[in-house]
């Protein structure tokens, strides 16, 4: 029999869809011009590019002058809060996030406050992974020039309240910047009607290609250039454009669009099999993270009296690809930050499953997964003395 090749770590990332493939191919070959030139190659690049903003714009309902293009989700972030604190120094040093963000916002903070002195607010989140509002506005201070708090979380699939939050910063005259690699293009979103200042986004968790992504810069919103050079992307993001990306992640945004309502209900009808079902036949699991406000796709679970990493083992070994905690942790022993602010106990958080499904899971899969992922985890507590002491005590 073929091994099952089942892939359940679409927050990692996801696969480049054919119609986006399509789209970006000729850019690499026939129509390969500088977008900068003034020649008909160079226009051809420049069509391309201009086209490919509409279409992220529309995803996120920005206007096309306030997307720039990135590369990535990390640089948008860095490039958010970097350029936001040098550009409004005068003004103040505080900046406030919360303890669940992505590396790409917490490494930068940890930059901010040890080489350039400002100063950091990690606010606590509550056991779905939520910040509190009052918390929040308890928080700000005459020095406050920036709150960055994503939108959803990579790990535990919890999306904040941005609507209230950005109204908080609004009432208090501080900018707005939101971590939306996660959720623009999975959720819909609206950023005139959210009223964020600037959003981070990233093309390859939308079955676009890598290493593209955009931030989008609200209208009059003043920050520092983070990358020099040319003059690109209005003199703010300098570097040759990356067109043939620019313009997959363009056509995926455009599919993510008109494709969105089908996304939704489809794998939220799975998750919610994949949860219910699991819950039913394995004793001692939770689920982490918010049932209501949550990303369409995420699943994660706690086993008790195990660790991930066996998991992750067993399940490669069936052909599931999955992850414990997030994709950049999971190489390491340390238990995942995002369900340590939750509270879950040490022991607990390293028993951690994250199943994330996408646009290619059938239901095939989810019942292959419910099919296999007992015997996995009952084999794991069999040899797990923590488990023997429990059912001894019981
Ligand atoms: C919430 C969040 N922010 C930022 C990033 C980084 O994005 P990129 O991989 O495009 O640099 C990721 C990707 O894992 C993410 O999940
Ligand atoms: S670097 Fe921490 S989750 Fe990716």
């Amino acid at each position: 029999m073929e091994k099952r090749r089942l892939y359940m770590d679409y927050s990692a990332t996801t696969p480049v869809k054919k119609e986006v493939l399509d789209a970006m191919m000729p850019y690499l070959t026939d129509y390969f011009g500088n977008a900068s030139s003034f020649h008909t190659f160079g226009r051809e690049a420049k069509n391309a590019l201009d086209k490919a903003r509409e279409q992220v714009a529309n995803l996120v309902n920005a206007k096309p002058s306030e997307i720039y293009f990135t590369a990535g989700g990390t640089e948008s972030d860095n490039w958010a809060l970097e350029g936001v604190a040098f550009a409004h120094r005068e003004k103040g040093n505080h900046i406030i996030t919360s303890k669940i963000e992505h590396h790409g916002i917490l490494h930068t903070c940890e930059y901010l406050e040890k080489h350039h002195g400002f100063e950091v607010t990690y606010l606590d989140v509550d056991s779905e992974g939520k910040v509190s509002l009052e918390q929040l506005e308890a928080a700000i201070k005459d020095n406050t020039i920036l709150i960055s708090i994503m939108f959803a979380n990579n790990e535990i699939g919890t999306v904040q309240p941005i609507a209230e939050i950005a109204k908080i910063a609004k009432k208090h005259k501080v900018l707005f910047h939101t971590d939306a690699v996660q959720a623009a293009g999975n959720i819909p979103i609206d950023v005139k009607e959210l009223d964020v200042d600037l959003m981070s986004m990233s093309s390859h968790k939308i079955y676009g290609p890598k290493g593209i992504g955009a931030l989008y810069i609200k209208t009059g919103t003043k920050l520092h250039t983070f990358v020099h050079g040319g003059a690109q992307e209005r003199r703010r993001r300098a570097g040759t454009e990356n067109i043939p990306s620019i313009v997959g992640y363009g056509k995926a945004a455009e599919i993510a669009k008109s494709n969105m309502e089908n996304h939704v209900k489809n794998l939220t009808e799975l998750r919610a099999k994949l949860i219910n079902q699991i819950l039913e036949k394995i004793p001692y699991t939770r689920v982490n993270g918010s049932l209501d406000d949550r990303l369409p796709g995420n699943v994660n679970f706690s086993f008790e009296f195990i660790e991930g990493e066996g998991i992750l083992l067993l399940l490669d070994m069936l052909g599931i690809a999955a992850s414990s905690g997030s994709a950049c942790t999971s190489g390491s022993l340390d238990p995942s930050h995002v369900l340590m602010a939750i509270g879950l106990p040490h022991e607990i958080a390293h028993g951690s499953l994250r199943l994330t499904i996408g646009d290619f899971t059938t239901e095939d899969d989810i019942d292959y997964i419910i099919e296999h992922l007992p015997a996995v985890i009952e084999r794991l507590r069999s040899m797990s003395p923590l488990y023997d002491q429990a059912m001894k005590n019981k």
